[in-house]
């Protein structure tokens, strides 16, 4: 077979985009891009299902020459959205979305590894297919489950997110930290149910979830340097069961941005201060727990950014833009602390956001983002 035509890649692309799945249950998913890496030339490729992790896939590509292993990442997991796009390859999984783009990163990631499959590269290159992107911090399980070792460690490590704020196929980058460290909020508030009547014989856990809610919003407009930045997001709130009782119990979920580990540090003691507070004032408990998982700043290695950058300006079919950091979060910051590389951005031009259910990527953007990428590999591999 010869390399996937942008064609084929979009009809990919279009069955990806069908079948999303949440983190760590992508099974149909896996099975797809293997059936599909299968019917690629195999002279050159070793496949690997690793069982500790059976959503994961792993192909090396076995260099001719080879002065190192160039790590390639593409993540596959899905969002709980149900999707409004009224698009005909919209998703067949209620309540589940490729509402991030993933199914654009693995179809980018098949189309440079079916390149490679028929040009065999100088160096050796490795394609990670990971899950557990959007939560589960599918990137730290992978390395501390051991994948990335012997012939499977990566000498240097690249991935992309699309990002629709670009023209389709640009390439964007930053040679600096691209995105923020992200922490997992999570609040139980415990109170005391009674009749809606009588209040002060109970302890109202929506109240006080509501006062907590609102006090968490001051941190960064109060505590935070205005110079530097930070984002606190609850996405979630559950609490109650009928508007006559009074609720015992309010869940609270959210997330935490900065773009340096400090910045989060000082956001989670202020969240631990402001919660004893509310403690106080409420007569109430509350749990919080916070996870960072592997969802670091990502930190793009200086030397190999700079090399990476150098090559987008100066190739000229290749439309590169100089971006600013974003507040997005992602487990490829773990992944970069423990491999030099470097992140970019894939222009799909939309109106709508990341994790909107209107999210429409133009397909353009993926053989665009094939051959930037073919191109790159190949002059990486010349040095
Ligand atoms: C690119 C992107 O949208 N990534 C996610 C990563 C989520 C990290 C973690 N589960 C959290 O919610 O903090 C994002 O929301 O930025």
């Amino acid at each position: 077979m010869a390399a996937l035509t942008e064609e084929e890649l979009i009809q990919i692309r279009r069955h990806l985009h069908e079948i999303p799945e949440l983190a760590l249950q992508e099974k149909e998913t896996h099975a797809y891009l293997l059936d599909v890496i299968k019917q690629m030339k195999q002279d050159y490729l070793t496949i690997r299902e690793p069982a500790e992790l059976p959503t994961a896939l792993l192909v090396l590509v076995k260099g001719s020459q080879p002065k190192r292993t160039i790590g390639y990442r593409a993540d596959i997991d899905a969002l709980p959205v149900e999707e409004e796009t009224g698009l005909p390859f919209k998703s067949k999984h209620p309540h589940v979305m490729h509402a991030c783009g993933h199914d654009i990163h693995m179809t980018v990631a098949l189309g440079v590894l079916s390149y490679f499959s028929e040009h065999q590269p100088k160096d050796n290159l490795l394609f990670f297919f990971q899950p557990a992107e959007e939560s589960e911090s599918g990137g730290k399980r992978a390395y501390e489950l051991g994948l990335f070792s012997g012939e499977w460690k990566p000498d240097e490590f690249y991935g992309l997110h699309d990002n629709p704020g670009l023209p389709a196929g640009a390439i964007g980058c930053l040679n600096g930290t691209l995105f923020a460290g992200t922490t997992e909020v999570n609040i139980d508030v415990w109170g005391k149910g009674g009749h809606a009547a009588f209040p002060h014989q109970a302890k109202d856990a929506v109240v006080a979830a509501a006062a907590l809610i609102m006090q968490i919003q001051t941190i960064i407009s109060r505590s935070i340097d205005p110079i530097q930045s930070g984002v606190v997001t609850l996405g979630k709130v559950e609490a109650g069961s009928i508007r006559n009782v009074i609720a015992d119990h309010a869940r609270i979920e959210g997330t935490i941005r900065g773009l340096t580990q400090k910045m989060i540090e000082l956001i989670d003691q202020r969240l631990a201060e402001i919660c004893h507070g509310i403690e106080l004032s409420f007569g109430v408990k509350v749990d919080l727990g916070l996870n960072q998982g592997g969802y670091w700043p990502v930190e793009n290695n200086p030397e190999l950014t700079a090399n990476f950058i150098n090559y987008m300006k100066g190739e000229p079919d290749v439309e590169f833009i100089e971006t600013k950091p974003a507040m997005t979060g992602e487990d490829f910051g773990f992944l970069l602390a423990k491999f030099p590389g470097t992140m970019f951005w894939l222009g799909i031009d939309d109106d709508s956001s990341l994790h909107s259910a209107t999210l429409k990527p133009k397909e353009e953007a993926i053989y665009k983002g094939v051959t930037a990428i073919n191109g790159f590999l190949n002059y990486r591999m010349d040095q």
